[in-house]
């Protein structure tokens, strides 16, 4: 080895120093959840649609009618569509279009390791705007029973969607390898299995394209609500050109939600998954397959489903809603203000020996994660209007429940690390981990 190779070598493993402690349970929990979450989005799709009787069906009819099939060639080929494959690589396609043509500043995200600064487009929220106008135009044009092909073509976008996923990751792995890349603390293991799983470079981009935080916030999220508008569309062919109030409100609260995160795309690249996890296939199939087609299951649910509310119980339903947005918005924003070297509210804060300060009051004094404590009132919000005769439509609940525990304990693990002593003195201060009294 020339003496050049070897000093190259030798900066290479100071600056991406091999990862010695696993999470997730190391590389068998990486595989489960690999295995899992297309397995549990395809699953939730055979076990709650409107040819099952009941959500989830008895035993005996996924014994009888989908354990038979599966056996079936038939069954394998009919996960495959074509033609849905291509719509989605052109919306793919359109996403990426839109970041390179719709205007918007560029900025900086956190200092990096090796002192540099990941630079990104902000656009999502325009892209979001020419989404909906071009659908709206479609629609206005064809009517909205020509809108409907997301709910009659759901398993072959699955597919779609899901094979997009396992490429990206997939790429991204193999071009880790190549050049000097600064690879993700948590994602240099060795063990392949792991490494794809937590994504082994930091910042994967294609001429200037950060595919992190894109991934992250456009071709899933917008088209989590696209899906949404394609349900009510095929609730109003049914019922007759009218939907139902707990349509109406499943919509608007998505649409809401999306809406405010790609409207606040800054405040992304302060998040762990920005700042510290790789681009792997737990973000990739997390942002291109779950949330857009596990996300939206309440309104696909409604379809076959319909339910009228009434005014009484959607007014109750729109305010949990709201206090859970304002319990979110309200939290993100005073840690975005405090951190950008704003109090405006004037809020207490302790001194840390890192010389970064935390705030003790506010929010951030009531818990200490008060932004999850609202994304879970909202995801109650998301499943009521469903009623209660399933409980499948609230899956995302149970399952954010446990992502958002996980997360936090993730978090807490590595503020300990930043901090020391002063996060446990914190800690002291602030008892509750997201929801006073209960946890
Ligand atoms: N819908 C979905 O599927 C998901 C939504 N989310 C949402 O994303 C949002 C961001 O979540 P996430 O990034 O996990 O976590 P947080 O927004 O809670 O951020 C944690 C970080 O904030 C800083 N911090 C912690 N305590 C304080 C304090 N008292 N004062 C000032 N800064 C503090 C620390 O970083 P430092 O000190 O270094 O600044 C810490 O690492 C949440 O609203 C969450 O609900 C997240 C995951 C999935
Ligand atoms: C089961 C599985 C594959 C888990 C992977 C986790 C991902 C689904 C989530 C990790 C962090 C996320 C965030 C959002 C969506 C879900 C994922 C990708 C987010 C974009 C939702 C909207 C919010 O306002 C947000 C921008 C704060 C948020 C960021 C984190």
């Amino acid at each position: 080895m020339s003496s050049l190779t070897k000093s190259t070598a030798k900066s290479q493993a100071v600056l991406n120093p091999r990862t010695t402690k696993y999470e997730f349970m190391g590389p068998i929990g990486a595989l489960l959840v690999t295995v899992g979450v297309p397995f549990v989005t395809y699953a939730l799709y055979f076990t709650c649609n409107e040819r099952v009787g009941a959500c989830p069906p008895s035993f005996e009819y996924i014994y009888d009618t989908f354990f038979a099939s599966v056996t079936s060639q038939e069954f394998w080929r009919s996960l495959f569509d074509l033609e849905a494959f291509y719509m989605y690589l052109g919306w793919y396609a359109f996403c990426v279009v839109a970041w390179a043509i719709l205007p918007g500043d560029w900025v900086q995200g956190t200092e990096l390791r090796n002192g540099k600064r990941q630079s990104y487009k902000i656009n999502a929220f325009s892209t979001m705007l020419l989404a909906l106008g071009l659908t709206a135009g479609y629609i206005y044009r064809f009517g909205c029973q020509s809108f409907t092909f997301l709910y009659e073509r759901w398993i072959g976008f699955v597919t779609a969607a899901l094979c997009m996923s396992i490429a990206q990751a997939a790429l991204c792995y193999g071009f880790s390898f190549r050049g000097e890349k600064l690879l993700a603390l948590g994602g240099n293991t060795g063990n392949p299995v792991y490494d794809f799983y937590i994504g082994r470079e930091l910042n994967p981009a294609i001429f200037g394209l950060d595919l992190k935080s894109f991934n992250e916030l456009r071709p899933g999220m917008i088209l989590w609500l696209l899906i949404d508008i394609s349900m009510a569309c095929e609730q109003a062919t049914r019922l007759g050109g009218r939907i139902t109030d707990s349509m109406a409100l499943v919509v608007l609260f998505h649409g809401f939600y999306i809406a405010d995160s790609l409207y606040n795309e800054p405040g992304l690249f302060t998040m762990m998954d920005i700042v510290t996890d790789g681009f792997g296939f737990m973000l990739s199939v997390g942002d291109l397959l779950w949330v857009p087609f596990v996300y939206s299951l309440q309104a696909r649910y409604l379809v076959f489903r319909p339910k009228d509310l009434g005014m009484a119980a959607s007014a109750a339903i729109f305010l949990v809603n709201a206090l859970g947005w304002y319990i979110f918005r309200e939290s993100n924003n005073e840690k975005n203000d405090f951190r950008n070297g704003k109090n405006p509210k004037n809020l207490k804060f302790m001194e840390t020996k890192r010389g970064t300060k935390l705030l003790t009051s506010g929010w951030w004094g009531v818990s200490r994660h008060p932004n999850y404590m609202g994304d879970l009132l909202m995801g109650l919000a998301w499943s009521l209007p469903t009623g209660f005769d399933t409980p499948v439509t609230y899956f995302y609940i149970m399952y954010f429940a446990v992502l958002l525990a996980h997360r936090g304990m993730r978090d807490d693990e590595a503020c300990e690390k930043k901090y020391g002593d002063d996060w446990n003195r914190y800690k002291k201060l602030v008892k509750w981990r997201i929801i006073p009294f209960i946890y």
